[in-house]
Protein backbone atom coordinates (compact mmCIF):
# COMPACT_ATOMS: atom_id res chain seq x y z
CA UNK A 1 0.00 0.00 0.00
CA UNK A 2 0.99 3.77 -0.80
CA UNK A 3 1.69 3.86 3.10
CA UNK A 4 4.77 2.96 2.73
CA UNK A 5 5.68 5.21 -0.12
CA UNK A 6 4.63 9.02 1.12
CA UNK A 7 4.12 11.00 -1.43
CA UNK A 8 5.62 14.21 0.61
CA UNK A 9 8.32 14.52 3.10
CA UNK A 10 7.26 16.34 6.37
CA UNK A 11 9.08 19.30 5.48
CA UNK A 12 6.88 19.57 2.10
CA UNK A 13 4.20 19.59 3.84
CA UNK A 14 4.93 22.24 6.11
CA UNK A 15 5.86 24.77 3.52
CA UNK A 16 2.76 23.53 1.64
CA UNK A 17 0.19 23.66 4.31
CA UNK A 18 1.32 26.93 5.35
CA UNK A 19 1.21 28.57 1.85
CA UNK A 20 -2.19 27.41 1.34
CA UNK A 21 -2.99 28.91 4.92
CA UNK A 22 -1.32 31.94 4.18
CA UNK A 23 -3.71 32.87 0.98
CA UNK A 24 -6.56 32.83 3.17
CA UNK A 25 -5.65 34.10 6.24
CA UNK A 26 -8.05 37.05 7.68
CA UNK A 27 -10.72 37.43 5.55
CA UNK A 28 -7.44 37.09 2.46
CA UNK A 29 -8.43 35.97 -0.98
CA UNK A 30 -7.21 35.46 -4.63
CA UNK A 31 -7.17 38.04 -7.59
CA UNK A 32 -7.40 35.66 -10.32
CA UNK A 33 -5.48 37.96 -13.10
CA UNK A 34 -4.70 34.97 -14.97
CA UNK A 35 -6.55 35.38 -18.46
CA UNK A 36 -4.72 33.83 -21.19
CA UNK A 37 -4.24 36.09 -23.90
CA UNK A 38 -7.57 35.30 -26.21
CA UNK A 39 -9.74 36.14 -22.85
CA UNK A 40 -7.74 39.26 -21.77
CA UNK A 41 -8.54 39.82 -25.33
CA UNK A 42 -12.24 39.26 -24.85
CA UNK A 43 -12.18 42.07 -21.92
CA UNK A 44 -10.53 44.48 -23.72
CA UNK A 45 -12.82 44.36 -26.32
CA UNK A 46 -15.52 45.57 -23.92
CA UNK A 47 -13.59 49.06 -23.13
CA UNK A 48 -12.53 49.57 -27.04
CA UNK A 49 -8.82 48.54 -26.54
CA UNK A 50 -6.94 46.98 -28.06
CA UNK A 51 -5.60 43.64 -27.39
CA UNK A 52 -2.01 44.23 -27.04
CA UNK A 53 1.09 43.13 -24.74
CA UNK A 54 1.94 46.20 -23.86
CA UNK A 55 -2.16 47.15 -22.89
CA UNK A 56 -2.19 44.14 -20.81
CA UNK A 57 0.64 44.88 -19.07
CA UNK A 58 -0.42 48.34 -18.55
CA UNK A 59 -3.60 47.27 -16.95
CA UNK A 60 -1.81 45.13 -15.08
CA UNK A 61 1.02 46.97 -13.92
CA UNK A 62 -2.01 49.15 -12.35
CA UNK A 63 -3.34 46.30 -10.16
CA UNK A 64 0.09 45.28 -9.23
CA UNK A 65 1.25 48.51 -8.18
CA UNK A 66 -1.62 50.08 -6.10
CA UNK A 67 -1.28 50.60 -1.55
CA UNK A 68 0.35 48.37 -0.46
CA UNK A 69 -2.58 48.12 1.90
CA UNK A 70 -3.99 45.89 -0.42
CA UNK A 71 -2.39 43.35 1.19
CA UNK A 72 -5.09 43.01 3.93
CA UNK A 73 -7.01 41.89 1.36
CA UNK A 74 -5.40 40.17 -1.00
CA UNK A 75 -3.47 37.03 -0.17
CA UNK A 76 -2.16 35.68 -3.62
CA UNK A 77 -2.51 36.27 -7.40
CA UNK A 78 -3.00 34.01 -10.13
CA UNK A 79 -0.79 35.10 -13.22
CA UNK A 80 -0.63 33.79 -16.93
CA UNK A 81 2.71 32.68 -18.25
CA UNK A 82 3.86 36.16 -19.89
CA UNK A 83 2.59 38.30 -17.01
CA UNK A 84 4.81 36.27 -15.09
CA UNK A 85 7.59 37.66 -16.56
CA UNK A 86 6.89 41.13 -17.40
CA UNK A 87 8.04 44.39 -14.97
CA UNK A 88 6.22 47.78 -14.50
CA UNK A 89 7.19 51.05 -15.64
CA UNK A 90 10.43 50.94 -13.93
CA UNK A 91 11.77 47.41 -14.98
CA UNK A 92 10.43 45.79 -11.84
CA UNK A 93 9.17 42.40 -12.80
CA UNK A 94 5.34 42.24 -11.06
CA UNK A 95 6.11 38.97 -9.17
CA UNK A 96 8.69 40.81 -7.16
CA UNK A 97 5.99 43.56 -6.68
CA UNK A 98 3.74 41.24 -5.08
CA UNK A 99 6.12 39.35 -2.95
CA UNK A 100 7.67 42.69 -1.59
CA UNK A 101 3.61 43.01 -0.66
CA UNK A 102 3.82 39.66 0.94
CA UNK A 103 1.38 38.50 -1.61
CA UNK A 104 1.65 35.06 -2.88
CA UNK A 105 2.39 34.30 -6.32
CA UNK A 106 0.51 31.78 -8.37
CA UNK A 107 0.45 30.63 -12.29
CA UNK A 108 -2.38 29.46 -14.79
CA UNK A 109 -1.22 25.58 -15.57
CA UNK A 110 -3.71 24.47 -17.41
CA UNK A 111 -4.08 24.88 -20.92
CA UNK A 112 -7.55 25.08 -22.27
CA UNK A 113 -10.09 22.38 -22.94
CA UNK A 114 -10.57 19.55 -25.73
CA UNK A 115 -13.32 18.06 -26.71
CA UNK A 116 -14.29 14.61 -25.49
CA UNK A 117 -15.61 12.67 -28.08
CA UNK A 118 -18.87 11.11 -27.87
CA UNK A 119 -20.37 13.69 -25.10
CA UNK A 120 -22.65 16.54 -25.29
CA UNK A 121 -19.86 18.72 -26.46
CA UNK A 122 -18.38 17.97 -22.95
CA UNK A 123 -14.46 18.89 -22.66
CA UNK A 124 -11.56 17.96 -21.00
CA UNK A 125 -8.55 20.27 -19.46
CA UNK A 126 -5.64 19.85 -21.29
CA UNK A 127 -1.45 20.77 -20.35
CA UNK A 128 -0.66 17.50 -18.04
CA UNK A 129 2.24 16.64 -20.72
CA UNK A 130 5.75 18.14 -19.30
CA UNK A 131 3.59 19.86 -16.22
CA UNK A 132 5.68 18.96 -13.72
CA UNK A 133 8.98 20.47 -15.51
CA UNK A 134 6.87 23.84 -16.23
CA UNK A 135 6.23 23.37 -12.05
CA UNK A 136 9.81 23.69 -11.40
CA UNK A 137 10.57 26.36 -13.43
CA UNK A 138 7.50 28.41 -12.16
CA UNK A 139 8.56 27.12 -8.55
CA UNK A 140 11.85 29.13 -9.18
CA UNK A 141 11.25 31.44 -11.15
CA UNK A 142 8.74 32.90 -7.66
CA UNK A 143 5.45 30.76 -8.22
CA UNK A 144 3.67 29.39 -4.94
CA UNK A 145 1.03 27.93 -6.00
CA UNK A 146 -0.72 26.77 -9.45
CA UNK A 147 -4.42 26.91 -10.64
CA UNK A 148 -6.30 24.13 -13.12
CA UNK A 149 -9.77 24.75 -14.40
CA UNK A 150 -12.19 21.69 -15.31
CA UNK A 151 -15.41 22.93 -17.14
CA UNK A 152 -18.15 21.08 -16.31
CA UNK A 153 -22.13 21.68 -18.05
CA UNK A 154 -25.38 21.21 -17.17
CA UNK A 155 -27.38 20.21 -19.88
CA UNK A 156 -29.38 17.15 -21.54
CA UNK A 157 -27.09 13.87 -20.45
CA UNK A 158 -24.56 16.39 -19.02
CA UNK A 159 -22.30 16.43 -17.32
CA UNK A 160 -21.80 12.76 -17.70
CA UNK A 161 -20.00 10.05 -15.94
CA UNK A 162 -17.36 10.05 -18.42
CA UNK A 163 -16.70 13.95 -18.15
CA UNK A 164 -17.15 13.83 -13.95
CA UNK A 165 -14.42 10.98 -13.81
CA UNK A 166 -11.72 11.80 -16.84
CA UNK A 167 -11.84 15.86 -14.51
CA UNK A 168 -11.27 14.86 -11.62
CA UNK A 169 -8.72 12.50 -11.79
CA UNK A 170 -7.02 14.77 -14.09
CA UNK A 171 -7.29 17.30 -11.27
CA UNK A 172 -6.02 15.23 -8.96
CA UNK A 173 -3.45 14.03 -11.51
CA UNK A 174 -2.64 18.16 -11.94
CA UNK A 175 -2.50 18.48 -7.97
CA UNK A 176 -0.28 15.89 -7.61
CA UNK A 177 2.14 16.88 -9.70
CA UNK A 178 2.29 20.38 -8.28
CA UNK A 179 2.36 19.47 -4.41
CA UNK A 180 5.45 17.48 -5.78
CA UNK A 181 7.43 20.92 -7.08
CA UNK A 182 6.44 22.40 -3.89
CA UNK A 183 3.18 24.31 -5.57
CA UNK A 184 -0.03 24.60 -4.08
CA UNK A 185 -2.70 23.71 -6.09
CA UNK A 186 -5.82 25.60 -6.59
CA UNK A 187 -8.32 22.46 -7.96
CA UNK A 188 -11.04 24.50 -10.00
CA UNK A 189 -14.12 22.36 -10.97
CA UNK A 190 -16.33 24.76 -12.54
CA UNK A 191 -19.79 23.55 -13.41
CA UNK A 192 -20.45 26.54 -15.41
CA UNK A 193 -23.60 28.61 -15.23
CA UNK A 194 -25.15 28.35 -18.80
CA UNK A 195 -28.66 26.52 -18.92
CA UNK A 196 -31.92 27.24 -17.54
CA UNK A 197 -31.85 24.40 -14.59
CA UNK A 198 -32.93 25.45 -11.59
CA UNK A 199 -30.46 26.06 -7.91
CA UNK A 200 -31.59 22.39 -7.00
CA UNK A 201 -30.07 20.82 -10.38
CA UNK A 202 -26.80 22.62 -10.03
CA UNK A 203 -26.67 21.83 -6.12
CA UNK A 204 -27.06 18.03 -7.40
CA UNK A 205 -24.69 18.56 -9.74
CA UNK A 206 -22.04 20.39 -7.85
CA UNK A 207 -22.11 17.50 -5.04
CA UNK A 208 -21.39 14.66 -8.12
CA UNK A 209 -18.49 16.68 -9.27
CA UNK A 210 -16.78 17.50 -6.06
CA UNK A 211 -17.71 14.13 -4.51
CA UNK A 212 -15.43 12.78 -7.36
CA UNK A 213 -13.08 15.35 -6.82
CA UNK A 214 -12.14 14.44 -3.50
CA UNK A 215 -12.64 10.72 -4.48
CA UNK A 216 -9.97 11.01 -6.71
CA UNK A 217 -7.47 13.02 -5.03
CA UNK A 218 -7.27 10.39 -2.15
CA UNK A 219 -6.60 8.30 -4.82
CA UNK A 220 -3.59 10.25 -5.97
CA UNK A 221 -1.88 10.51 -2.36
CA UNK A 222 -2.89 14.21 -2.77
CA UNK A 223 -2.13 16.26 0.46
CA UNK A 224 -5.51 18.04 1.17
CA UNK A 225 -4.04 20.58 4.00
CA UNK A 226 -1.45 21.68 1.43
CA UNK A 227 -4.49 22.18 -1.46
CA UNK A 228 -7.30 24.87 -1.66
CA UNK A 229 -10.45 24.63 -3.82
CA UNK A 230 -12.31 26.87 -6.34
CA UNK A 231 -15.52 25.59 -6.68
CA UNK A 232 -18.56 28.00 -8.45
CA UNK A 233 -21.42 28.84 -6.26
CA UNK A 234 -24.68 26.88 -6.76
CA UNK A 235 -26.59 28.84 -8.03
CA UNK A 236 -29.71 28.39 -10.63
CA UNK A 237 -28.72 28.82 -14.73
CA UNK A 238 -28.09 32.12 -16.32
CA UNK A 239 -31.59 31.41 -17.68
CA UNK A 240 -33.55 30.11 -15.32
CA UNK A 241 -36.56 32.54 -14.70
CA UNK A 242 -36.66 31.22 -10.97
CA UNK A 243 -34.81 34.14 -8.77
CA UNK A 244 -32.77 33.07 -5.70
CA UNK A 245 -31.83 34.96 -2.42
CA UNK A 246 -28.14 35.58 -1.52
CA UNK A 247 -29.45 33.21 1.61
CA UNK A 248 -30.53 30.62 -0.25
CA UNK A 249 -27.42 30.63 -2.80
CA UNK A 250 -25.11 30.67 0.79
CA UNK A 251 -27.50 27.71 1.84
CA UNK A 252 -27.34 25.29 -1.31
CA UNK A 253 -23.44 26.27 -1.70
CA UNK A 254 -22.41 25.89 1.90
CA UNK A 255 -24.69 22.29 2.09
CA UNK A 256 -23.27 20.74 -0.97
CA UNK A 257 -19.41 21.49 0.72
CA UNK A 258 -20.51 20.13 3.99
CA UNK A 259 -21.37 16.87 2.17
CA UNK A 260 -18.68 16.68 -0.18
CA UNK A 261 -15.20 18.77 1.19
CA UNK A 262 -13.23 17.54 4.10
CA UNK A 263 -12.64 19.69 7.05
CA UNK A 264 -8.52 19.35 6.23
CA UNK A 265 -9.11 21.58 3.41
CA UNK A 266 -8.01 24.55 4.51
CA UNK A 267 -9.65 27.04 1.82
CA UNK A 268 -12.28 27.21 -0.65
CA UNK A 269 -12.18 30.02 -2.87
CA UNK A 270 -15.13 30.72 -5.22
CA UNK A 271 -14.93 31.65 -8.58
CA UNK A 272 -17.36 34.85 -9.74
CA UNK A 273 -19.00 32.74 -12.74
CA UNK A 274 -20.16 35.82 -14.39
CA UNK A 275 -21.65 37.59 -11.29
CA UNK A 276 -21.93 41.33 -11.06
CA UNK A 277 -19.31 42.57 -9.04
CA UNK A 278 -21.88 43.14 -6.51
CA UNK A 279 -24.01 39.71 -6.63
CA UNK A 280 -20.63 37.82 -6.10
CA UNK A 281 -19.41 40.20 -3.31
CA UNK A 282 -22.86 39.80 -1.15
CA UNK A 283 -23.25 35.86 -1.93
CA UNK A 284 -19.83 35.61 -0.74
CA UNK A 285 -21.10 37.50 2.23
CA UNK A 286 -23.86 35.23 3.03
CA UNK A 287 -22.46 32.14 2.60
CA UNK A 288 -20.07 33.23 5.00
CA UNK A 289 -23.34 33.83 7.45
CA UNK A 290 -25.05 30.68 7.13
CA UNK A 291 -25.12 28.97 9.71
CA UNK A 292 -23.82 25.72 9.14
CA UNK A 293 -20.80 24.36 10.35
CA UNK A 294 -18.22 25.97 8.10
CA UNK A 295 -14.80 24.53 8.91
CA UNK A 296 -12.93 25.76 6.00
CA UNK A 297 -12.03 29.38 5.28
CA UNK A 298 -14.68 30.80 2.90
CA UNK A 299 -13.12 33.05 0.53
CA UNK A 300 -12.88 34.57 -2.91
CA UNK A 301 -10.70 33.82 -6.01
CA UNK A 302 -12.50 36.15 -8.63
CA UNK A 303 -11.35 37.53 -11.91
CA UNK A 304 -14.28 39.16 -13.87
CA UNK A 305 -15.79 40.38 -10.01
CA UNK A 306 -12.46 41.82 -8.93
CA UNK A 307 -11.85 43.89 -12.27
CA UNK A 308 -14.58 44.61 -14.09
CA UNK A 309 -14.80 48.13 -12.24
CA UNK A 310 -11.50 48.51 -12.58
CA UNK A 311 -11.47 47.75 -16.32
CA UNK A 312 -14.35 50.45 -17.15
CA UNK A 313 -12.55 52.84 -15.28
CA UNK A 314 -9.04 52.65 -16.82
CA UNK A 315 -10.55 52.56 -20.86
CA UNK A 316 -7.18 52.16 -21.59
CA UNK A 317 -6.05 55.80 -20.50
CA UNK A 318 -3.38 56.29 -18.37
CA UNK A 319 -5.14 59.75 -16.90
CA UNK A 320 -7.70 57.61 -15.01
CA UNK A 321 -5.13 55.14 -12.38
CA UNK A 322 -6.28 56.76 -9.34
CA UNK A 323 -9.74 55.79 -10.39
CA UNK A 324 -8.68 52.33 -11.74
CA UNK A 325 -6.92 51.53 -8.32
CA UNK A 326 -9.81 53.14 -6.09
CA UNK A 327 -12.14 50.96 -8.00
CA UNK A 328 -10.05 47.45 -7.98
CA UNK A 329 -9.04 48.04 -4.13
CA UNK A 330 -12.96 49.09 -3.06
CA UNK A 331 -13.39 45.49 -4.61
CA UNK A 332 -11.06 43.97 -3.19
CA UNK A 333 -11.90 45.57 0.72
CA UNK A 334 -15.48 44.29 -0.48
CA UNK A 335 -14.75 40.71 -0.74
CA UNK A 336 -12.51 40.73 2.07
CA UNK A 337 -15.25 41.96 4.26
CA UNK A 338 -17.49 39.47 2.64
CA UNK A 339 -14.82 37.23 3.87
CA UNK A 340 -15.19 37.63 7.09
CA UNK A 341 -19.33 38.30 6.80
CA UNK A 342 -18.84 41.64 7.53
CA UNK A 343 -19.96 43.61 4.39
CA UNK A 344 -22.84 45.90 4.49
CA UNK A 345 -23.89 46.84 1.25
CA UNK A 346 -24.19 50.78 1.07
CA UNK A 347 -26.00 51.24 -2.00
CA UNK A 348 -23.69 53.10 -3.96
CA UNK A 349 -22.28 50.82 -6.02
CA UNK A 350 -21.07 52.11 -9.77
CA UNK A 351 -23.17 50.63 -12.81
CA UNK A 352 -20.09 48.52 -13.56
CA UNK A 353 -20.41 46.85 -10.54
CA UNK A 354 -23.65 45.79 -10.99
CA UNK A 355 -23.69 44.45 -14.54
CA UNK A 356 -23.80 40.98 -15.24
CA UNK A 357 -20.29 39.68 -16.11
CA UNK A 358 -21.68 36.09 -17.99
CA UNK A 359 -19.97 34.97 -21.13
CA UNK A 360 -21.92 31.94 -22.97
CA UNK A 361 -19.89 28.62 -23.26
CA UNK A 362 -16.76 30.43 -20.66
CA UNK A 363 -14.93 27.26 -21.53
CA UNK A 364 -11.27 29.18 -21.19
O1 LIG B 1 -15.21 33.38 -13.10
P1 LIG B 1 -14.13 34.39 -12.84
O2 LIG B 1 -14.07 34.77 -11.38
O3 LIG B 1 -14.17 35.56 -13.76
O4 LIG B 1 -12.75 33.68 -13.20
C1 LIG B 1 -12.40 32.41 -12.77
C2 LIG B 1 -11.25 31.89 -13.59
O5 LIG B 1 -10.84 30.63 -13.14
O6 LIG B 1 -11.65 31.72 -14.95
C3 LIG B 1 -10.85 32.48 -15.82
C4 LIG B 1 -10.62 31.80 -17.16
O7 LIG B 1 -9.82 30.65 -17.03
C5 LIG B 1 -9.60 32.73 -15.07
O8 LIG B 1 -9.02 33.90 -15.52
C6 LIG B 1 -10.05 32.82 -13.64
O9 LIG B 1 -9.05 32.41 -12.75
Amino acid sequence: MAYQFPALTPEQKKELSETARRIVANGKGILAADESVGTMGSRLQRIKVENTEENRRQFRELLFTVDSSVNQSIGGVILFHETLYQKDSQGKLFRDILKEKGIVVGIKLDQGVAPLAGTNKETSTQGLDGLSQRCAQYKKDGADFGKWRAVLRIDNHCPSQLAIQENANTLARYASICQQNGLVPIVEPEVIPDGDHDMEHCQYVTEKVLAAVYKALNDHHVYLEGTLLKPNMVTAGHACTKKYTPEQVAMATVTSLHRTVPAAVPGICFLSGGMSEEDATLNLNAINLCPLPKPWKLSFSYGRALQASALAAWGGKAANKKATQEAFMKRALANCQAAKGQYVHTGSSGTASTQSLFTACYTY
